[in-house]
């Protein structure tokens, strides 16, 4: 008899997101976007990995030599240095075509990210966390998406944690 705990395929993409997530060096929150080839409904090919990203620096700029942090001056917080998981999965597909493609990731996602995601031919995001929903970047977010006609899925699973072992005999 086969296995029955095996995960989704929904709760595997978004494990890559979370997984890539763990790359992130932002203390107080790690993002992860994983890009999936679109809707598999006719089940004639599996759903496959376009590209994936997580919140971090621009190639060339050093963890070490930029600051982390949320609060002070402008130039002096993260803010204006990292790169969105989601932008980073976007150009980090190097040109492949996204179009009709679904992103996975963590967290909603802000109204850059959305304007990269529509612009790029993006159909569907499924996320977990909508902990930033009352601020003015995810209410526009929220706006364009609807425009654009892009579906917006918070993953629903009762997994909670998938764990990897890496003592394989
Ligand atoms: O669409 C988004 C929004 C945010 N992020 C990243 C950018 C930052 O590294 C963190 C947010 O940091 P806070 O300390 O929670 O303000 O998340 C992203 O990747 N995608
Ligand atoms: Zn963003």
């Amino acid at each position: 008899m086969k296995r029955q705990d095996y995960i989704s395929w929904d709760d595997y993409f978004m494990g890559i997101a979370l997984l890539a997530a763990r790359r992130s060096k932002d203390p107080s929150t790690q993002v992860g976007a994983c890009i999936v080839s679109g809707d598999n409904s006719d089940h004639t090919r599996p759903n496959t990995i376009l590209s994936v990203g997580y919140n971090g620096l621009p190639i060339g700029c050093e963890d070490d030599q930029f600051p982390w942090g949320r609060e002070g001056d402008f130039l002096d917080t993260k803010y204006p240095f990292v790169v969105h998981a989601e932008l980073n999965a976007i150009l980090n597909a190097q040109g492949k075509s996204l179009v009709g493609s679904k992103l996975y990731v963590a967290l909603f996602p802000c109204n850059e990210c959305c304007k990269a995601i529509i612009q790029s031919g993006i159909r569907e995001v499924i996320y977990l966390s909508d902990k930033y929903a009352q601020t003015d970047a995810v209410r526009a977010s929220k706006k364009m998406f609807e425009a654009a006609g892009v579906k917006l899925t918070r993953l629903e699973t009762a997994t909670e944690s998938i764990e990897l072992n890496f003592d394989v005999e």
